[in-house]
């Protein structure tokens, strides 16, 4: 019996996701749509998907066995905070929420209910490339970690939506968690510096450099930079006391001709991540048709709005901004596995 999806949210990410519950993965039908822009809802429902007119009415319909949330992160707490009351499992896009206060509010709630229903849309925990370099640091056959350098470059990002804040507060998101998972390891406090402008930013502080302090003393440096024109960049290089591991460069057809020998650099984030969205919902899908979710939890959502926070702060200050956390919950703290398909 397939899981039947609803899915809130139907822009640019919410049409990649319903196009591979459609067409790439089985198991799953996306049987309900909702958008505050019911005309985008309705052009991107599948055959046969009910389109309703509120979240609300969407969660708690009965053919709705689980939901994706890919609306505005200001919208996400309210959508949980639904779902987890209709005690259905939900996958949400990052970030979980945008406060740190509202993350909490779904932390208690979730821990109310007494199982995991909530996964965050941190897809590059599900990459395979990510998913190798961390088999081989915790292996140890390079020794301690001692650095990490993160570079995230988007090609663009959409004028007008993406605000100011948004390279410390939207994108350094996928920096920070990516690299509390691999090292295993909470990010203790933050700093950052801000060059030379870029031009094609128009008011953006692009590019920012921030440091990530881990509570081992490992020191995490990442690259934002969201206007480099040429492509979607991600890079990921752990420094350990006898060696270096790196995520490589991607196999992409080598072109010779007039400009040179040449491979493509993928446009964005839905070429450059295909096979980790497809993988983080597969490992979704099993989940949540237990009942259940795995990956990444509503705590690892709240520290990265701590992290958000605290980048923000620091721009400000130019000074190492300390991060405080409340006790880890019981409920995050246990490894559920449930096997994908
Ligand atoms: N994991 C990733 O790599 C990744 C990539 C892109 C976007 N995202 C995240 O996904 C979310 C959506 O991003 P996007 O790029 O698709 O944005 P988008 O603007 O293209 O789409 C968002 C859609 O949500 C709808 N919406 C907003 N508030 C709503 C509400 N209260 N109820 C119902 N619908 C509502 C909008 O009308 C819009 O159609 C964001 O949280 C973003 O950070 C994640
Ligand atoms: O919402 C997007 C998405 O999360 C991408 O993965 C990231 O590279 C972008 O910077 C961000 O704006």
């Amino acid at each position: 019996m397939s899981l039947k999806v609803g899915v809130i949210g139907t822009g640019m990410i919410g049409q990649d996701h319903i196009r591979r519950l459609t067409q790439v993965l089985s198991g799953v039908e996306v049987v309900a749509v909702n958008d505050i822009a019911m005309d985008r809802a309705e052009s991107a429902a599948p055959a046969g998907a009910k389109v309703f007119e509120t979240p609300q009415e969407l969660i708690n319909d009965e053919n709705v066995d689980a939901i994706v949330i890919c609306s505005w992160g200001p919208a996400h707490e309210e959508q949980l905070l639904a779902c987890i009351a209709a005690g259905k499992p939900v996958f949400c896009e990052k970030p979980l929420v945008t406060s740190a206060e509202s993350a909490i509010r779904v932390m208690e709630a979730e821990v109310a209910y007494g199982k995991r229903l909530v996964q965050v849309g941190f897809m590059r925990r599900f990459d395979a490339d990510y998913r190798r370099l961390k088999t081989v640091l915790d292996s140890g056959a390079l020794g301690a970690p001692l650095m990490y350098k993160s570079v995230h470059r988007n090609a663009s990002v959409p004028e007008g939506l993406y605000t100011s804040d948004m390279p410390l507060n939207d994108t350094l998101v996928h920096d920070a968690d990516i690299s509390r998972w691999l090292l295993d390891d909470e990010i203790t406090g933050v700093e950052v510096r801000v060059p030379r402008r870029s031009t094609r930013g128009n008011d953006l502080r692009d590019p920012v450099m921030v440091m990530l302090h881990m509570s081992s003393g490992v020191i995490v440096d990442v690259e934002i930079s969201v206007n480099v024109a040429y492509g979607y960049d991600i890079r990921g290089e752990l420094s350990c006391e006898t060696g270096i591991a790196a995520l490589p460069n991607r196999p992409a057809t080598v072109i010779t001709d007039q400009f040179g020998i040449r491979q493509a650099i993928p446009e964005d984030w839905r070429e450059r991540f295909i096979e980790a969205y497809d993988q983080e919902f597969r490992e979704w899908i099993a989940a949540a048709s237990a009942g259940t979710a795995t990956g990444p939890t509503t705590w690892d959502g709240y520290t990265s709005t701590l992290v958000a926070d605290a980048a923000l702060r620091a721009v400000d200050s130019g000074k190492l901004e300390k991060i405080e956390m409340i006790e880890k919950p019981a409920l995050y703290s246990a490894v559920e596995k449930i096997a994908a398909e």
